[in-house]
């Protein structure tokens, strides 16, 4: 009876040990592989640009898009090219030094994951804008966007806003209002627009609305500061 006890335990023990190992080896399959794919496709992948129509744009976001490129056509608008390292945005980037750099927003392999977009710049009128898809990786409250992806969308948006207005800037300042939460896999309409310029600080603005403007979910005020010569 206690033999068979001790048998029993043997074979739990054996069991649990087998489990544990092979979560183990998993969890390192697993994360070894995530930092081999972001090493990996970062320095030696083809220029791709991220902010042409793919398969998980939805119909309204491709409107916009057609929109815009027609807008594109009469002058005004420009298509921002979107890379998935700041080195191809900035020419003489010093980070482009180092190997597994991947910029915030497209540091994801799979499409309509998480932040789906493209931009468009109106040199004249400082006006920058970004027609965004959030994908179901940047959940917040279910259903809906995270604050701090919408945040990054609008620090974005602005950011490119005032880089294509003024040179390379960071961030010193931003100021969000939440009015309405955003649908995951809805299609967004994002506008800033710089409003002042003082010796190196950059005063924008940025909003956020669904595609057809009616309802105004986010809006925000930003200071950049433009790097020094
Ligand atoms: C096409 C692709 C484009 C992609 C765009 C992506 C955009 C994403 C942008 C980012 O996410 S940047 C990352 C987040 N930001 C940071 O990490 C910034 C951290 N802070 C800093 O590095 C420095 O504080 C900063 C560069 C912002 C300023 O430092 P500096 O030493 O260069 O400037 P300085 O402190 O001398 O200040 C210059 C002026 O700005 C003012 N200033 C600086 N920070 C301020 C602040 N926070 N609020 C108000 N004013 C500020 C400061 O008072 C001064 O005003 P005056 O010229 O009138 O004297």
């Amino acid at each position: 009876m206690v033999l068979a006890m001790l048998r029993g335990c043997r074979r739990l023990l054996h069991k649990s040990k087998t489990l544990y190992t092979y979560r183990i080896q998993h969890q390192e399959t697993t994360i070894s592989s995530c930092y081999y794919s972001v090493r990996h496709h970062c320095p030696t992948e083809e220029l791709r640009d991220f902010g042409l129509p793919n398969t998980t744009w939805s119909q309204n976001l491709r409107n916009l898009y057609n929109k815009f490129m027609e807008l594109s056509k009469t002058g005004g608008w420009t298509r921002i090219p979107s890379h998935n390292t700041i080195a191809h945005h900035l020419e003489g980037d010093p980070l482009e030094t180092g190997i597994g750099k991947r910029m915030f927003l497209r540091n994801l392999d799979s499409d309509g994951l998480g932040f789906e977009y493209c931009m468009f710049y109106n040199k004249d009128e400082r006006r920058m804008v970004c027609l965004f898809q959030p994908g179901p990786y940047l959940e917040g409250p279910p259903g809906y966007a995270h604050g701090g992806c919408i945040a990054t969308i609008i620090d974005s948006t602005a950011g490119a806003g005032a880089v294509y207005t003024c040179g390379s800037v960071m961030t010193a300042n931003l100021n969000i209002t939440y009015h309405k939460p955003v649908p995951l896999g809805s299609t967004l309409f994002v506008e800033s627009h710089v409003d002042k310029i003082q010796g190196r600080k950059v005063y924008s603005s940025c909003h956020i609305q669904s595609y057809d403007g009616v309802i105004l979910h986010a809006e925000a005020t930003a200071l950049f500061i433009k790097a020094n010569q």
